[in-house]
């Protein structure tokens, strides 16, 4: 079982592919770190693989399922509010992102994903200042990245009779969801302190925004983390803070990775593999 990219094919201007036939297979807890020189298409790679850049050819496979069914076998999930102009979905602002969030269809004409449910392969990305919804308190876009089953189960709905149809109900509040966020450990694991919760995106340092990311990405229960250029913009002891802790629970959940990174010794340090794009 493991995340594969197919032969696939990307071209932002028809005519001049960025990839051409790239395959890529990343087994359950291997962390594969993308290697090429500027330019060359490691971002691209990353859209493609999480989801948000439909490719012009080839599939993106997890566990065998092509993604955007691999998502929709996640979800039976009620919509529960529209992803509007000011949101931003999966740690990728909306202006940017061509898919769409956990529980938003794409817009028309889009060449993401429209299938819902959690996204099965996460993408962080390295500006944390734009992957929030600007004008939502932490606290509330942490509990809008609960998967709904999660958050069942931290309010232990059965989903049987009605107090579980109760339940249910209550598990989709922003409260029980955020208690289903405390209940991983994950604000601990990564040093978010209960303050932050109340504040606004831009009253943290880009470092105290990226381990938002990071838990928003990892409550969301990933098969694969894309992570590019995580922490680049952070200093090197916070950098190794999170990428220990990141390791440690792709371990613990038998999580793969892709990563890409500029910094040589952050990959001998993170990658058990490097994949060469050429
Ligand atoms: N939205 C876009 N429209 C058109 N061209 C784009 C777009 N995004 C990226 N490109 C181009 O696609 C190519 C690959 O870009 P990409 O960001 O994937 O490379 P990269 O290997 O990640 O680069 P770097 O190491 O500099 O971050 C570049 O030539 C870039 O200019």
């Amino acid at each position: 079982m493991s995340l594969e990219a197919r032969d696939i094919s990307f071209s932002y201007v028809p005519g001049r592919p960025i990839l051409h036939d790239v395959n890529l297979v990343v087994d359950p807890g291997e962390r594969v770190a993308l290697t090429a020189p500027s330019g060359r298409g490691k971002t691209t790679l990353c859209r493609v693989l999480s989801g948000y850049l439909r490719p012009d050819a080839g599939a993106v496979l997890v566990d065998g399922i092509e993604l955007s069914r691999a998502r929709a076998a996640r979800s039976g999930v009620p919509v529960v509010r529209a992803c509007g102009a000011r949101a931003a979905c999966d740690g990728v602002p909306a202006a940017r992102a061509q898919g769409a969030c956990d529980r938003v269809p794409a817009a028309s004409g889009s060449r993401g994903s429209r299938l819902r449910g959690p996204r099965p392969v996460q993408l962080i990305w390295q500006h944390p200042e734009q992957a929030f919804d600007p004008l939502l308190r932490l606290g509330r876009s942490l509990a809008e990245g609960v998967p709904p089953r999660a958050a069942a189960r931290a309010s232990g709905s059965s989903g049987a009779g009605s107090l579980g149809v109760a339940r249910s109900a209550a598990a989709h509040s922003a409260a029980a969801r955020l208690e289903a966020v405390r209940d991983t450990g994950l604000l601990e694991r990564f040093g978010i302190r209960e303050a932050w919760l109340d504040r606004f995106p831009h009253e943290l340092s880009g470092g105290e925004l990226m381990r938002f990311c990071i838990v928003r990405a990892l409550i969301a229960e990933p098969r694969y983390l894309v992570c590019d250029e995580m922490t680049a913009m952070l200093d090197a002891v916070t950098q190794a803070e999170l990428w220990r802790e990141v390791v440690a629970i792709a371990s613990e959940r038998s999580m793969g990775i892709v990563l890409v990174s500029h910094s040589p010794a952050l990959v001998d340090r993170v990658a058990t593999r490097l994949f060469r794009l050429i």
